[in-house]
């Protein structure tokens, strides 16, 4: 497995498999390479059998910024005379494929410790996870795909209505706002710890899922989390396929490379 930018850590302490994001100066933002890793981790808990609990972790004021929109410059500039549905293949499908189906598949608990707000496919990743523990009110969640040219992803057309509602996922996908911690609330985050230090929040929801896994038979939980995927599984991976098909049309024509240099550029701004 290759580490390429050093911006993910992992650690074992069985049952638990814990990564942690850590470039909290870029707001945890991830290039290609650091999803391709982060989906390898997830392989990597899934064949451990010591581990039943993976546990997303971040670092600093963000959870993550999403996809950089530096590397995303970079991709466009290389190989200038491949053709662009060689390149976005490589890109963007087959790494979104990827990351998203090691999340869909996934057999161990996932836990999402969410320190602060999360973006576009870091956000879709964070609405795969089984449970989602807020640091404080703060966090939100935002999926900039309409202003960014781009379309629905990491599943988010399926995790989206069925964690939020139809309404209210039509409501916060089509006019690019972010679903703040009122409407996360119960539907994504089931418990909020009010505190304002992400490395005090990441040890207190440690401390608290050991005191509250200690007694438990833990192959039984893989088993419950088997049968409660069950009329899903299928949703999401279809969901997933169709997703990126139609994205890569977007990333043909060019138009989120256009808009990904305007972010980097710091000539568009998202309204929060
Ligand atoms: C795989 C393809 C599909 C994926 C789709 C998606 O994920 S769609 C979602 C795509 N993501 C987005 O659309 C979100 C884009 N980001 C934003 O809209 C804003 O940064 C913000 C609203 C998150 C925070 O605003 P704020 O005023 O509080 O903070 P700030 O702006 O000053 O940032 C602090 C530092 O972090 C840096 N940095 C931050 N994000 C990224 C990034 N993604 N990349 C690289 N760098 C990033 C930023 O340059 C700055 O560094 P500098 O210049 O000081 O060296």
């Amino acid at each position: 497995m290759d580490n390429y930018s050093g911006k993910i850590e992992y650690r074992i302490e069985a049952p638990f498999f814990i990564i942690k994001l850590s470039d909290p100066g870029r707001l945890n933002s991830l290039a290609g390479n650091d999803y391709l890793y982060l989906a390898q981790l997830l392989e990597k808990a899934d064949e451990d059998d010591c581990v039943y609990f993976t546990v997303l972790q971040s670092s600093g004021r963000f959870f993550s910024s999403g996809a950089d929109y530096l590397s995303i410059g970079k991709a466009q500039e290389t190989n200038k005379s491949e053709p662009e549905l060689n390149k976005w293949l490589s890109n963007f499908v087959s790494r979104n494929v990827y990351v998203t189906d090691m999340f869909t598949r996934h057999r161990k608990i996932l836990i999402c410790c969410l320190n602060g707000p999360a973006i576009g496919l870091s956000a879709a990743l964070c609405a795969l996870c089984d449970i989602v523990y807020s640091m404080n009110e703060n966090v939100y969640l935002l999926f900039p795909f309409a202003s960014l040219g781009l379309v629905t992803e990491g599943a988010t057309s399926v995790t989206l209505p069925l964690k939020l509602g139809n309404n209210a996922t039509y409501q916060a996908l089509m006019f690019n706002e972010p679903i703040k911690y009122d409407k996360l609330k119960g539907s994504v985050i089931t418990k909020n710890y009010g505190l304002n230090d992400t490395e005090k929040f990441n040890t207190a929801v440690m401390d608290e899922l050991r005191q509250k896994t200690n007694h438990l038979y833990l192959p039984s939980i893989l088993g419950i989390k088997k049968l409660l995927m069950i009329n899903i599984r299928d949703q999401l991976e279809r969901a997933n396929a169709v997703e990126v098909n139609d994205a890569l049309k977007c990333w043909v024509k060019g138009e989120p490379q256009k808009r990904f240099k305007e972010l980097s550029l710091k000539q568009r701004k998202h309204k929060l």
